[in-house]
Parts: structure tokens; sequence; C-alpha cells
């Protein structure tokens, strides 16, 4: 297969098949949910039981992790006695990825049988009325990687994985969406769940206050640096797609001032939430219809 990009990244229907395969043949567990877990949020693990953990390195074609906060583990379980594959952490365009190598595991998902996808992350946050703490379900989202060519499905189209042309206006599924609101109240936990636009920009670095400022023009309402890549995948493969993102720290939209993004209050926040986010996650899974 020939694209724009490394063609060595990308790898075939054939060759994704052989991993899920091979995955499948490890443990008897055959997932219907995947789960992504973002920075510093890998706790969701502990609550999937009789696990099998397979490092990413382990898995010939799979992108392996170089950040802290993504310990890089495939967990493959029970969860509320539903059967998922969870990714421990995930790989970033940011750390040299082509967008086609983030797309192996997604797919490779699919081919172990996942139908829905949860997409985790930690995002800075740019509406003014969120707070650190805050759980924002994606209603939509704004590739601006993809405005600069950096988008998964660029390269010649593989039918088997999906179409040529998918649409993406309906990405982030209205009852999964519908169900997370109506746990997280149920749970109290609405005061602090909102819902929003999340926009992607490659990274490493964090924004600059002109950028933010940018972002809250165009309709953002937090930021990453990661999800819309295994988005626009698992929509492609035809997946149902929730995602939520925690903030983590909110952007810095003002000139001349001392405070500044970092990493370390991104997982510090993540560690803070990590039970709420356990709670939510498995009250949805309880519900979840898996057929
Ligand atoms: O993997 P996610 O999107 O959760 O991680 C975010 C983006 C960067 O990797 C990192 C910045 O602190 O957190
Ligand atoms: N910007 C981009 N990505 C992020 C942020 C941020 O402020 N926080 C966590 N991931």
């Amino acid at each position: 297969m020939r694209t724009l990009f490394i063609d060595r990244e990308v790898l075939s229907y054939d060759e994704v098949k052989k991993i899920a395969d091979s995955l499948l043949a490890q443990t008897p567990i055959r997932p219907k949910l995947g789960i992504i877990c973002g920075s510093g949020l890998g706790a969701l693990a502990d609550i999937v039981e009789d696990r099998t953990v397979i490092p990413y390195e382990k898995i010939p074609g799979f992108p392996v992790s170089t950040v802290p906060g993504h310990e890089g583990k495939l967990v493959i379980g029970k969860l509320k006695g539903k059967e998922v594959v969870l990714m421990q952490g995930r790989a970033h365009c940011y750390e040299g990825y082509p967008p086609q190598k983030i797309a192996v595991p997604v797919r490779t998902m699919k081919m172990m049988g996942v139908q829905i996808l949860f997409v985790t992350c930690a995002a800075g946050g740019i509406n003014d009325s969120y707070q650190v703490g805050d759980i924002m379900i994606i209603r939509d989202h704004i590739n601006l990687a993809g405005f600069a060519g950096i988008n998964p499905l660029v390269g010649m189209n593989d039918n088997r994985f999906g179409e040529r042309f998918p649409p993406m206006s309906d990405a982030y599924d209205r009852q999964i969406r519908a169900l997370a609101k109506a746990e997280a109240k149920r749970m109290g936990l609405d005061p602090f769940v909102r819902e929003g636009v999340y926009s992607m920009m490659v990274g490493p670095n964090f924004e600059t206050v002109t950028e933010c400022r940018l972002l809250r023009l165009v309709g953002a309402d937090a930021t990453g640096m990661s999800t819309v890549p295994e988005v626009l995948v698992a929509r492609h493969c035809g997946m149902r797609v929730f995602a939520m993102g925690l903030i983590s720290n909110l952007v810095i939209s003002e000139y001349d001032v001392d405070e500044k993004a970092n990493h370390e209050e991104v997982l510090e926040t993540g560690q803070k939430r990590s039970k709420d986010l356990q709670n939510l996650v498995a009250a949805m899974v309880e519900k979840l219809d898996l057929a």
C-alpha cells in the first residue's frame, strides 16, 4: 500500500488481523468494548478484573508510549462482567509517530471484536466557566492537526477498514453521551461534568497565549494533543465512540503572567479525579448494551 507518509508505518489489513489474532490467542476474553486511557488516567485499568496484561513492546507493530503517565500496557479482562480491552496509555504524534501508526491499536481492537470505543484524555480548559478537575464529555472536535495534513486516514484507502470519505458530523455517539450525563447525575458528579468541543494540536509544546485565544474564538472548550486521530480511525472502521477529557489545567490566555502549563499538574489532576473517573466508567459500562 502506498501513502503520502512513511509506507512501513502503515499496516495492511492482513498485518493488523495478525496482531489481533495473536492477542486473542493469549486470552479467553472476547472484548466488545475498548478503552483508551489518557495522561495520568491509567488507574482506570485497576477496575479491570481477570486481566491479561501485555506491554506494547511485546506487540509487533504497536506504537510504544514514551511519555510519563502512559504505562504502555494492553489490559484485557472484565469490567462489571463485560469483556474489555484497555490501553493503559497511548502514543502521540508528537512522539514522532506518523498518525497512521496511531491507527494500529484502534484497528487492532476493532479486529478483536470491539464495537464501542471509550477514549479519555487530559485537556487544557479554554472555556471560562471550566475548572481544573472538571470532566468534559466530548460532543465534537476541531482537528487542527488535520488542517496541517496530519490525519491517520491519509493514504490509499482499504475499504475493508472503512469507506474513503467517512462522515464525522455524528462522531461522538449521542446515546452514550446521554448515558454518561445520566450516570454522572445519578452519582452526584454532575456539578463538574461538562459537555464541549475538544481541539487537537500536535504538541508537544503547550499553546501560546494567542493560540489559546484563537482556539476560544473558533469554539473550542478544551484543547489537547491526542484523541482526534483515534476517533477518526474508530469512526472510519464503524465503531461507536464516546470520549471525555479531564480538565487537567486551565490554558494560559493572558499575556505576561507567571503561571505556566506543565505536565506535572496534568498528572496530579488525573490522580485526584481517578476514583470519580473509575466510578463513572464502571457505571456506564454496567448499563451499556454490548450484544
Ligand atoms: O494523552 P493525553 O492527550 O491524555 O495527554 C495530554 C497531552 C500530552 O500528552 C500531555 C500534556 O500534559 O497530556
Ligand atoms: N494543552 C494541550 N494539551 C494538554 C493540555 C493543554 O493545556 N493539558 C493537557 N493536555
